[in-house]
């Protein structure tokens, strides 16, 4: 990995390599989505049908678009019992967490008859996607599905591409099956995110779609928000580990090789004041790639997007990792949960040497699908709030309103609204009787 010293200049090359993976930064795609969605609001199922065999390769048609139980039943036969024992330990701590971040209603009222308050509503209807193309992910099948479940979330239906064979793989018929998937439709890429939005004869329209995916699958989302809601964009994986000397260069390299696996596009940062750390991390992961089954990714990713960065103090290591606002934030430091104090820019923040970051990804319990390419700076992890939604509450009785109504006409009066006045004046100008 290169390493270099941190200073301004190094930093803004950085920030600017970094912004290059960015799904905004992919326009060209722009063009063959739109002309996927289209089609698929107008052709409707015959359109996934003919795109599924496009760019899957797989037949799928009315009868068999939908997953069976009698699919689900053989996916359990095909997967490792000890794996589905692990994915119902994932999902319990999943929940656990998830379940902490419920909201309620509440509702404020006054002696003089006022009451006002807020009523939190699960939405009626999501989609998911899963990504099915290079490879399964269950465990994001966990983190997308738990949060609509706890937030109670009336029917969740999935999409994800099948195979060539036209299936999907069993692990992550299992996992949406264990989260509590209501419905699991074989079909990805834009086409997935265009039926979900717009329905189709097959798939019924959602009000809102979560779930990361690639390019085609990203910019879709972005071209039917508005129609539909969605989560944020997710775009390459990344990680950003903040060490002083006292971290362990082996655990470090290793946590930073754990998200360049992801991807090509992934990014591995060290923001370390240690010269001797950066040099041992670096040798370490030049001994780890040699050893590990997606080596070339990984190598790819690291001359892309790896960098060792040495910092003057640990204040200008902090202020280098807020500004590049990493998905995941590693702090190895003496004190790290002083550190953590000074962070404002992270998706999820990993305390301490044993708190790697696969085991967030996996198994703690808060969501992996976190803000990425530096928008940690203003979203937040995927969550329940996703899947709920508010209406205000409003209720006055007769004399909580009298106090007050020539304030309010005054105030329409003045904004030349006169019905808004008049629709407040009507109940206290003692014409309710003689002029009916
Ligand atoms: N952030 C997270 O939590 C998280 C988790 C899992 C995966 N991911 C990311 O999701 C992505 C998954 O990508 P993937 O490709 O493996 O699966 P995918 O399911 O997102 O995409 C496969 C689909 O892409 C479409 N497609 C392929 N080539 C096309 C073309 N030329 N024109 C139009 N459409 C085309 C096809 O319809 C295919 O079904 C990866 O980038 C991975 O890193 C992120
Ligand atoms: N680290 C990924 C999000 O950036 C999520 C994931 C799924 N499986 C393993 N990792
Ligand atoms: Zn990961």
């Amino acid at each position: 990995m290169r390493i270099e010293k941190l200073d301004q200049n190094t930093k803004k090359s950085l920030l600017e390599t970094l912004l290059k993976r960015s799904p905004n930064s992919y326009g060209k795609y722009e063009e063959s989505v739109r002309e996927i969605l289209d089609t698929v609001k107008d052709k409707r199922d015959q359109a996934l049908f003919e795109y599924t065999e496009k760019f899957d390769g797989a037949h799928i048609n009315a009868d068999n678009i939908l997953v069976t139980e009698e699919e689900i039943r053989e996916a359990y036969e095909n997967v490792d019992p000890e794996l589905i024992d692990i994915i119902r330990k994932a999902l319990k701590n999943i929940e656990s967490y998830h379940a902490k971040q419920m909201q309620y209603s509440w509702f404020d009222s006054k002696p003089d008859g006022t009451i006002l308050g807020q009523k939190v509503t699960a939405l009626e209807r999501v989609g998911v996607y899963v990504p099915g193309g290079k490879a399964a992910y269950p465990s994001s099948v966990l983190m997308n599905i738990m949060p609509a479940k706890v937030a109670g979330v009336e029917q969740i239906i999935m999409v994800t591409p099948p195979g060539k064979d036209g299936k999907v793989t069993p692990t992550t018929l299992v996992a949406a099956n264990e989260a509590g998937a209501d419905r699991i439709y074989k079909v990805g890429g834009a086409q997935a995110i265009a039926a979900l939005a717009y329905g189709t004869e097959s798939i019924p329209k959602v009000d809102k779609i979560v779930g990361p995916g690639n390019i085609y699958v990203a910019l879709a989302k972005k071209a039917v928000y508005g129609h539909v809601s969605i989560d944020s964009i997710a775009g390459p994986s990344e990680i950003l580990v903040l060490a002083d000397e006292t971290a362990n260069p082996r655990y470090v390299a290793a946590d930073l090789l754990s998200q360049a696996e992801h991807d090509e596009l992934a990014s591995a940062i060290l923001v370390t004041t240690s010269e001797k750390l950066a040099h041992e991390v670096s040798d370490w992961t030049d001994r780890f790639i040699r050893e590990l089954s997606r080596g070339e990714i990984i190598q790819k990713s690291l001359d892309n997007y790896g960098h060792i960065l040495i910092a003057d103090t640990l204040d200008d290591a902090i202020d280098a990792a807020n500004e590049i606002a990493s998905e995941h934030m590693e702090i190895v430091t003496a004190n790290p949960f002083e550190v953590m104090t000074k962070i404002r820019n992270a998706g999820a923040i990993f305390i301490g040497e044993y708190s790697s970051e696969p085991l967030g990804d996996y198994f703690a319990g808060p969501n992996h699908v976190l803000p990425t390419n530096g928008t940690a700076k203003f979203f937040s992890p995927l969550s329940v709030d996703d899947f709920i939604k508010k209406s205000s509450i409003i209720s006055y009785s007769r004399d909580a309103l009298e106090k007050i109504h020539t304030d309010i006409e005054k105030f329409a009066e003045a904004e030349h609204l006169t019905a808004h006045a008049n629709s407040i004046r009507v109940r206290f100008d003692g014409k309710d009787f003689d002029e009916k």
